[in-house]
């Protein structure tokens, strides 16, 4: 069988899209985990943070459903919903759409460049909710701000949010951040365990200047990523509340990938984030593959977005000078 497939990226997270919209003979939830175990896997011929499936909807203008490179579901993508935005926006001829995933119908629209020459949306996550039971993570409490979670750590200072996904923020100094703290921790919460039985995204978190922090994630379902944009997202939050940063005002999240912005909103009690950033196309191709063994896929009719790759490339090298004024 061929798969039309785009790859893509936000922030440097990469993605294999694949558009099953009007499908005829859409996948089942089974070969679509099998089908990202299979080509997300860097020894494949594609390789990939994890697969972005577009699907119609009955009441968005589309729907975005997102597997992990270890086939799980997750309940949401923000760099991921950056390239779906594009996508979409693309292929209804619009500026402004709202896209259905798991758990909320989400506002996205192409915004102002990032870097100029370099397509950039903004996309809304929510819903925010610092319930642990919304992660789940199992402690004998409501919330975790900003303490301590000794069964992880005798030393660092937690804050535990759903965006909807998971995540596990801890702000850190460049020597932790240097360390193997945070894989050592990270693979213990993503094994069997107490505390998160669905894992959780682990992101150490180190303020730069005002407004300005840097965000590395250890994935749920992934591992180490080069971004993380609900994490990222999530960081911002966790920076308002504790660390003196703005709501209402454009906080720069830089990353091994590149940078993104951020704005938080906190309106009636409720949370919004606003993630900004590039929606990149890498290449479109045709994936050849026996329906039977996905393991197996070719690469067909490959044409690379080679201005796009140019222009994102420049993009990271002022994000690298400005990270080394900090080392
Ligand atoms: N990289 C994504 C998050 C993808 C899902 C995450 N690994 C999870 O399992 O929750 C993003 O950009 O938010």
């Amino acid at each position: 069988m061929k798969i039309d497939i785009i790859k893509c990226h936000g922030s440097g997270n990469d993605f294999i899209l694949i558009d099953e919209m009007n499908a005829m003979l859409p996948f089942t939830d089974e070969e679509r985990a099998s089908l990202a175990i299979a080509i997300c896997s860097r020894d494949s011929a594609v390789g990939g943070d994890g697969i972005l499936f577009v699907q119609d909807s009955p009441h968005a203008d589309a729907k975005m459903r997102i597997f992990n490179s270890d086939g799980s579901e997750a309940s949401m993508c923000g760099n991921g919903l950056r390239c779906v935005a594009r996508y979409a926006c693309e292929k209804l001829g619009r500026h402004k759409l709202v896209i259905e995933t798991m758990k909320a119908d989400l506002e996205v629209e192409k915004t102002e460049d990032i870097f100029e020459g370099i397509p950039t949306f903004r996309v809304e996550i929510s819903p925010v909710s610092f319930q642990l039971s919304d992660l789940p993570l199992h402690l004998d409490q409501d919330a975790v701000f900003n303490e301590k979670i000794p069964q992880l750590s005798e030393d660092l200072l937690f804050t535990a949010v759903a965006v909807p996904n998971p995540h596990l923020i801890a702000i850190v100094d460049e020597a932790v951040l240097a360390s193997d703290v945070q894989e050592t921790l990270s693979i213990k919460v993503n094994k069997p365990n107490t505390l998160f039985p669905d894992g959780v995204n682990v992101s150490f978190v180190r303020l730069l200047e005002k407004n300005h922090i840097f965000v590395r994630t250890f994935e749920r379902g992934v591992g180490f990523t080069n971004a993380c944009g609900t994490a990222m997202s999530a960081s911002s939050l966790v920076s308002c509340l504790h660390e003196g940063n703005e709501p209402e005002t454009e906080i720069s999240v830089y990353n091994n990938g590149g940078k993104v912005k951020c704005v938080v909103h906190q309106i009636d009690g409720e949370t919004k984030i606003d993630l900004i950033g590039n929606g990149t196309y890498e290449y479109t191709a045709s994936l050849q593959v026996d329906p039977e063994d996905f393991s197996s896929a070719a690469v067909l009719d490959k044409e690379e977005f080679q201005e796009e790759k140019e222009l994102y490339a420049m993009l990271q090298d002022e994000v690298t000078a400005y990270l080394t004024s900090f080392k």
